[in-house]
């Protein structure tokens, strides 16, 4: 008999994690048992409750061991004996997942199924999804210890804002509106606020068992050490306020206690190592990793952390070997070698961008190394060997000259990550951080491509003069200048939040976030669609025939009295009025389209998203809209640039804010203008992918805990015979504009997306227009109905909780029947 593909997944999700076969085996069928063969609950939150389960298990079995340890030990001499009680023992610990677990799901064009399906399922909220035992488990509040502190002996105390009751919506943390159950919330702060825990060793590491954690999974929770029940003796919390970054202050609330420790607030070991000029305040709890908090550790007489990736699975901590022994050496604050290293920077490497911080550079490391070592295993590497040469030529330049060091290929590599999957990159390591070629991901270079795409200071020349001159692409120092700039841009997470466009739209975009104190997730901010690798995307004029453009206009052709060819192949007019917004009858019928998709799909007889998975069973299509296009005019067009039949093409010139949603759906846009009804607001824009191609990312994704925010370009797929590389989707996720954070609504969202010919004649590519459907006021979130179908349970991407609050919500329904059931 074939084995169940569920239980192949369940054992397949596990490997990943590092848990064998014969372990996950029984848990597994006890919890079938349990759950009466319910998979559902087994499969939720990407089989949360059977990690729990397993390592709940391996804790109990761990407490065994240690009771019988103790006993042994009992018969020891007494001084070893007594010495021995004093010690610590050791928490059990369990596998958390960090916030990266953000759930992730497709969006179709055509307002149906999601695209790509990943074997392990993407994780999911899910209000009481989970057993009583798992919610049990959360509703203690954490203490969490990094994983680099289990392999290295540190003691670092995170507390976890409260997450009882509702499931980790992944990366979102739960904003003080969402309700908690289960426990009392300490405070309503969410403060990047570290813990540290009094050491209870005089000094050295503690005797931590070393444990290999799974690198996706980097939290480890001590059970029984409540965050609330910290004996007085280890409350010091050091909050590091963030340098300020777009000129954000932080707000430095009071913690559990109400109270505001002033350095002396501290005991003396953490007075001596005081961080000048920054807060200590007391706190509750804390961002679960937050990059912009430079903890100290336990040891914080020789190590400092400097800098983590967001979402803090990669750290770059600084440790001091033999110094430490000299007399009077003393390990410098944090800020103080921050703001030296920066100075230095400024002075021997001609930096010239006011943005420059070596804090954001140490920042964008540890995201490199989690992304590279992301993907270095992937086909891409093998892929980007295929790149044209002038990427290669950006090849070269990386963050390891930025700093100045050069390195051979084996320095490289990465460093040999510890064991326990946190890579601690000390400071020497850190100076060799591989930001190298053949570790680069084919999507950095797809970024670096678009800059240079866009800047034509990139074509380097041989002249030595060059070499000389700092803006020189092959300059010794083309690492500060021009391309460095480039290079750091492209590597810091941090948006402007003036405008985190960095200057590439007609207008600046800002964002805010009022509920708490994550930063704008790291991306490639590109105001065009950019062709991944294999798609087929050719934008050639000689491919835009006579039929395809309007070549004998003149001027503005909406002023013609007949339409011209770009009308005709709108269907018979013109799709805007005069003041460049959609036309009512035409944004009425486009609305009643996609509202009634029923009617108006089709369904292909091979499907290519079904195609692509590639699984030898291939189901069948569940079909696509037949959608109304808009055809612009274009540069082979007659009429000029103002021509009224051109709006897309001109990019957004709406004022528009990202901002922090406060009913649990993350990021989300808001326009900040009144906008008429059927007014352009922003297009689509993200990497043009083969629907192949996407699915290969869906299943990397789902086993890095990313996700992907794919749109099908599906409209065209009735042609019957769609090949491969034809099949395209747009993916934002890494590379994309400001409509990757635009939320989804069931039925009655304010924005709707309107397939548009521009630049390519056939319609395997278009761009994906959003217009106003609705008057929209300023303030209102900007939501667009991402049309899937959150009743269809055979995905194995599952859908997000919807929290889109429209009467109309098709989540809701799903919970209603699942209630009646
Ligand atoms: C395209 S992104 C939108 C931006 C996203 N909120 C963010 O923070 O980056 C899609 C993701 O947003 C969240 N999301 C979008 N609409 C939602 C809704 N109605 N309810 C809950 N979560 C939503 C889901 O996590 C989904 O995976």
């Amino acid at each position: 008999m074939a084995p169940n593909p569920r239980v192949t997944r369940a054992y397949r999700a596990m490997k990943v994690l590092g848990i064998e076969e014969a372990k996950v085996k029984p848990v597994l069928k006890r919890l079938l048992k349990l759950y009466d063969k319910n998979w559902e609950l087994i499969e939720e939150e990407n089989y949360r409750v059977l990690i729990d389960t397993i390592f709940e298990e391996e804790d109990e079995n761990q407490g065994q061991r240690e009771e019988r340890k103790k006993v042994d030990e009992e018969d020891m001499a007494e001084d070893e004996e007594a010495h021995m009680r004093d010690e610590p023992v050791r928490p059990l610990k369990r596998l958390r997942r960090g916030r990266e677990n953000r759930a992730s799901q497709p969006m179709t064009s055509c307002g149906l199924s999601p695209p790509g399906a990943s074997p392990i399922k993407q994780l999911k909220v899910e209000e009481g999804a989970l057993s009583e035992s798992s919610s049990r488990q959360q509703s203690q509040n954490k203490a969490v210890l990094s994983p680099s502190d289990v392999g290295h002996g540190r003691i670092e105390v995170r507390h976890l804002p409260p997450r009882d009751g509702i499931i980790d919506k992944g990366k979102q943390p739960l904003s003080p509106q969402v309700p908690v159950r289960g426990r009392e919330i300490i405070s309503e702060r969410v403060s990047p606020s570290i813990l540290i825990k009094k050491p209870t060793v005089e000094s050295g590491f503690m005797p931590m068992p070393k444990k290999k954690v799974p690198h996706t999974l980097a939290l480890i929770i001590p059970k029984d050490e409540p965050v609330d029940e910290l004996p007085i003796d280890e409350v010091p919390i050091a909050v590091i306020r963030p340098d300020s970054v777009c000129g954000r202050d932080y707000p430095v609330e009071n913690g559990p206690a109400g109270k505001r420790l002033g350095h002396e607030g501290l005991p003396s070991k953490y007075r001596d190592n005081e961080v000048r000029g920054k807060d200590i305040v007391a706190s509750s709890h804390e961002e679960e990793v937050n990059s912009e908090v430079a903890t100290i550790t336990q040891e914080c007489c020789s190590s400092v952390e400097i800098a983590s990736s967001s979402l803090g699975e990669v750290k770059i901590s600084l440790s001091c070997g033999s110094a430490l022994g000299r007399p009077g050496f003393q390990l410098p604050s944090r800020d103080q070698l921050l703001k030296t290293m920066e100075d230095k920077c400024l002075q021997s490497y001609k930096i010239t961008d006011p943005k420059f911080s070596v804090v954001n550079l140490l920042r964008a490391m540890c995201e490199y190394i989690s992304e590279l070592g992301t993907y270095s295993n992937d086909e891409s590497q093998e892929a980007s060997g295929k790149i044209t040469p002038r990427l290669d030529m950006l090849k070269e330049s990386s963050a390891h000259d930025a700093l100045g060091v050069k390195g051979n290929e084996e320095d490289m590599s990465l460093p040999s990550s510890s064991s326990n999957g946190t890579v601690n990159a000390t400071a020497e390591v850190a100076s060799r951080i591989p930001v190298s070629p053949p570790c680069r991901s084919v999507l950095d270079y797809a970024g670096l491509a678009c800059k240079k795409v866009r800047t034509t200071d990139f074509t380097g020349s041989d002249n030595k003069s060059d070499l000389d001159d700092p803006k020189s692409p092959k300059s010794s120092n083309l690492v500060v200048a021009t391309q460095h700039q480039l290079t750091l841009r492209d590597l810091t997470s941090i948006h402007d939040c003036k405008d985190l466009t960095n200057g590439e739209e007609n207008v600046g975009i800002t964002w805010a976030n009022e509920n708490n104190n994550e930063f704008l997730p790291s991306f490639h901010y590109i105001p065009r669609n950019l062709v991944f690798h294999e798609a087929d995307v050719k934008f050639s004029l000689s491919r835009i025939g006579v039929k395809d453009c309007c070549s004998s206009c003149l001027g503005n052709c909406l002023l013609s009295s007949t339409p011209c060819a770009c009308a005709n192949k709108t269907g018979g007019g013109f799709a805007y009025t005069a003041e460049g917004m959609l036309k009512e009858e035409f944004l009425e019928e486009c609305i009643a389209i996609s509202r009634n998709c029923q009617v108006h799909n089709f369904y292909c007889k091979d499907c290519p998203l079904e195609r692509s998975k590639n699984d030898g069973f291939v189901e069948q299509c569940k079909g696509h809209m037949k959608r109304k296009f808009i055809k612009e005019c274009w540069v082979k067009c007659g009429c000029g640039k103002q021509c009224g039949n051109r709006v897309v093409q001109r990019g957004i010139t709406s004022k528009l804010q990202v901002f922090f949603t406060a009913e649990g759906k993350g990021w989300g846009l808001c326009t900040l203008e009144d906008l008429p009804k059927g007014a352009f607001v922003c297009e689509f824009v993200g990497e043009i992918l083969t629907i192949k191609e996407l699915h290969k990312r869906n299943v990397q994704c789902a086993k890095n805990g990313k996700c992907v925010y794919p749109v099908l370009l599906d409209a065209c797929w009735d042609s019957g015979d769609v090949k491969d590389k034809e099949a395209l989707c747009l993916d934002a996720s890494s590379y994309g504009n400001v409509a990757r954070f635009i939320n989804h609504r069931c039925s009655d969202a304010n924005l709707i997306e309107i397939p548009v010919e521009v630049d390519a004649p056939d319609h395997h590519y278009y761009h994906l227009a959003f217009f106003a459907s609705r008057k929209i006021s300023a303030q209102e979130e900007l939501t667009w109905d991402y049309g899937i179908d959150l009743d269809d349970r055979d995905h194995l991407v599952k859908s997000f909780l919807c929290r889109c609050g429209s009467k109309f919500c098709r989540n809701m329904k799903r919970t209603n029947r699942k209630e009646i059931l």
